[in-house]
């Protein structure tokens, strides 16, 4: 028998992309909710006891309706792309590649909170360091940001894209997040292993894919004598040994003259890059993915693999 997959909220932005790659996978049987009926509570809830696993699309409250409903019936995996759950003890955290240990952990997890696009940037670049004793835990950490505006979901693309839409954006980029609480902060805190909170400042910018996320570090702030090399040897030995996320040569970043946000659209991988000048003091760490790949969708579909031992 097939494993029986429920997307609950297919309709939506995360939900499409998934729906998609799904499309032709003969593996599975994936149930689909008609759109008109995409917030019909007892359609959905018939819809969520009957899978196997269930993917869930949805705004934060909608998410913890849609888990209240699965509640006692514990045959029914979920997979969380919202908020919701990404600081909860009983969620495993979806990011398989942050440590040794979390591939295995989200394999056996019945509940997954799939990380958010800007903190699956911000951890992979922070976690390893700190885990290898080279960045404090009590570092000031900032994280600078920018997204392509389908990051907004379903609101955001109308109000980017639809000149008539009462609340229409006409900035070619702007900064938002700017008192300093996004929902993010929590999730990159725990899992990047910080004591204090990080300082993040994201950015939307006219396209609608792709995020650039930067982690700037002063060298003699960090343990021990590190450089650029050091640096990109702790997180090149971290990433060895599988193919989604790409520390980049240092040779061949030390060529770039500009980074695209849009160079990994459409793909669910993720680069890494150690930017800097030997002998300056300073590094400039950044990560490059699409949003909606490793970022959301990407990364809720690995999950699931991983879930169901499946590809991955
Ligand atoms: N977009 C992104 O890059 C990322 C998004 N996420 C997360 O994924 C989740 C979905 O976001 P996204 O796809 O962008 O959002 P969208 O607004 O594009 O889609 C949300 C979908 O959920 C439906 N929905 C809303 N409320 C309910 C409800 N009460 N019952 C049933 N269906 C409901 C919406 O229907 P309707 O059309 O009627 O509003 C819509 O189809 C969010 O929690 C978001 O934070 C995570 C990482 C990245
Ligand atoms: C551009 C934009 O608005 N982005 C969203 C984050 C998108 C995302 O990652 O969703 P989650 O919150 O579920 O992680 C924001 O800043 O709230």
């Amino acid at each position: 028998m097939k494993p029986k997959i429920f997307i609950d909220g297919e309709h939506g932005t995360t939900g499409l992309q998934i729906r998609t790659r799904l499309a032709e996978r003969s593996d599975l049987d994936v149930l689909s909710i008609p759109e008109a009926e995409r917030r019909n509570k007892d359609m959905r809830a018939d819809f969520l006891k009957s899978a196997d696993l269930a993917i869930l699309c949805l705004p934060d409250d909608a998410s913890r309706e849609a888990v209240a409903i699965l509640e006692g019936k514990n045959s029914t995996r979920i997979i969380d792309t919202s908020t919701a759950h990404r600081v909860h003890p009983d969620w495993a955290y979806g990011f398989a590649e942050m440590d040794g240990a979390q591939r295995a952990l989200i394999a056996k997890a019945r509940l997954v909170a799939n990380p958010g696009c800007y903190p699956t940037g911000a951890i992979s670049l922070i976690r390893p360091l700190v885990a290898a004793g080279i960045l404090p835990a009590d570092y000031p950490v900032s994280v600078n940001a920018v997204s392509g505006y389908t990051g907004g979901g379903k609101q955001m693309i109308a109000q980017m894209e639809d000149p008539a839409n009462p609340e229409h954006i006409a900035s070619p980029h702007f900064l938002y997040g700017l008192t300093l609480a996004h929902k993010h902060v929590p999730e990159m805190k725990q899992h990047g292993l910080l004591d204090r909170k990080p300082i993040f400042a994201p950015s939307v910018g006219r396209f609608a894919q792709g995020m650039i996320v930067q982690v700037p570090l002063h060298l003699a702030d960090l343990n021990g004598a590190v450089t650029l090399g050091g640096i990109h040897a702790a997180l090149a030995a971290h990433y060895a040994g599988q193919d989604v996320v790409e520390v980049v040569p240092l040779a061949e970043s030390a060529k770039l003259a500009r980074l695209d946000p849009t160079e990994l659209n459409d793909t669910d991988l993720m680069k890494l890059y150690v930017f800097g000048t030997d002998g300056q003091g300073q590094v400039n760490l950044v990560a490059l993915l699409d949003n909606l790949g490793k970022g959301a969708s990407g990364a809720a579909v690995q999950n699931m693999d991983l879930m169901l031992g499946l590809k991955h």
